[in-house]
């Protein structure tokens, strides 16, 4: 695999003001101030290939910003490498920006009093996009975005979801070969998000950009990323497949039972009840030791059993056990 983007064991370190508590700590701060280091990534190594798609997940405060923010060159490690097209992203910050798209779900990129075409016309003067290209990119977007409507309509006006489409298109004006997102679904309604997921899973899919995604809302991870990068505590706790994470967690599968009238509460040894719907039973089974023959058996024939499924864990379950246990799971780059 020939990486578009490496990192290797890379660190950043932030120093923050230690506060002491109180009226008297913060006039003591006044005067001599003491400070503790924040390891916000910690000995991270991975390498992305091109075209693939990639969420890196983690808790509030995991260090997912603060690598996104040194893989697009806005800020330098303390230690390691990073190289993303063949550079360091930092000392080649103007190379870099012409072959990445940045999207930040909280910060916006376009001119806040300008209509969304003239952010776009600065945006084609600021990375010298031929013309034609621009049009054409410009005619593209717009309709795969629904945009159309609101292209002459200052930013102010534009409602949150109207927006975000908006700086996803500017990111993608001059063809960028990476698009960084983070958290590009943030505070949107159902039918935004699902129009900004599919955008990108096409985007990755038809056009091959690379995309690096951080969220917090598994969903875009479930339609647009195939790969995981999980960290915590600014160190990498897995990078892979959502299967290979689901067979490495996931021997606790759900069973739904379905019968034709209501048979009451029903224990087993086998499998343990966890939501009692009166026809429909969920149960949890460890797949390592239980099948469902085996709830059957025990069950035995005097219900009226209509239906019998075996579901998948939730991506959320899946990802919330991982977390609850942090199995050591990380293989080498
Ligand atoms: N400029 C900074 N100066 C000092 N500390 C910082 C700075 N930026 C981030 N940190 C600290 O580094 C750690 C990681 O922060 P980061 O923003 O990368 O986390 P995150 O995973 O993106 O979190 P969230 O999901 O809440 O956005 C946190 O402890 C944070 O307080």
């Amino acid at each position: 695999m020939s990486a578009i983007i490496s990192a290797s064991n890379v660190t950043k370190t932030f120093r923050q003001t230690k506060r002491l508590p109180g009226l008297g700590g913060a006039m003591a701060s006044l005067f001599s101030r003491q400070f503790t280091e924040v390891k916000a990534v910690a000995d991270i190594s991975f390498a992305i290939a091109a075209g693939e798609a990639v969420g890196y997940l983690g808790p509030n405060g995991a260090g997912k910003s603060t690598m996104i923010k040194m893989m697009t060159g806005i800020l330098v490690p303390s230690g390691g490498s990073l190289s993303v097209l063949g550079c360091e992203p930092h000392s080649h910050r103007m190379t870099n920006a012409a072959e990445i798209g940045v999207v930040f779900g909280q910060r916006s990129q376009l001119w806040w009093d300008l209509p969304v075409r003239d952010s776009f016309a600065l945006h084609r003067h600021i990375y010298d996009i031929p013309q034609a290209r621009f049009t054409d990119n410009l005619a593209f977007l717009a309709t795969m975005l629904a945009m159309t409507d609101y292209l002459d309509r200052p930013v102010r006006q534009l409602s949150l979801g109207q927006r975000m489409r908006a700086e996803i298109a500017m990111a993608l004006l001059h063809d960028p070969k990476i698009l960084f997102l983070d958290e590009p679904t943030i505070g949107l309604d159902v039918v935004a998000k699902d129009a900004v997921r599919k955008f990108l899973a096409q985007i990755n899919r038809e056009r091959g950009t690379t995309i690096i995604l951080t969220t917090h809302d598994l969903q875009d991870i479930e339609e647009i990323c195939p790969r995981l990068i999980m960290v915590d505590d600014g160190r990498l706790l897995f990078d892979g497949e959502l299967p290979r994470l689901r067979a490495a967690l996931g021997s606790r599968r759900r069973l739904r039972l379905e019968f034709g009238s209501d048979p009451g509460l029903i224990s087993l040894t086998t499998a343990r009840l966890v939501t009692d719907g009166g026809l429909a039973k969920h149960f949890l089974l460890d797949s390592e030791t239980t099948s469902i023959l085996d709830v059957l058996t025990e069950l035995g024939s005097g219900y009226d059993l209509k239906d019998v499924a075996l579901e998948e864990p939730a991506i959320e379950e899946v990802i919330r056990t991982f977390y609850q246990q942090k199995p050591n799971l990380v293989t080498a780059p």
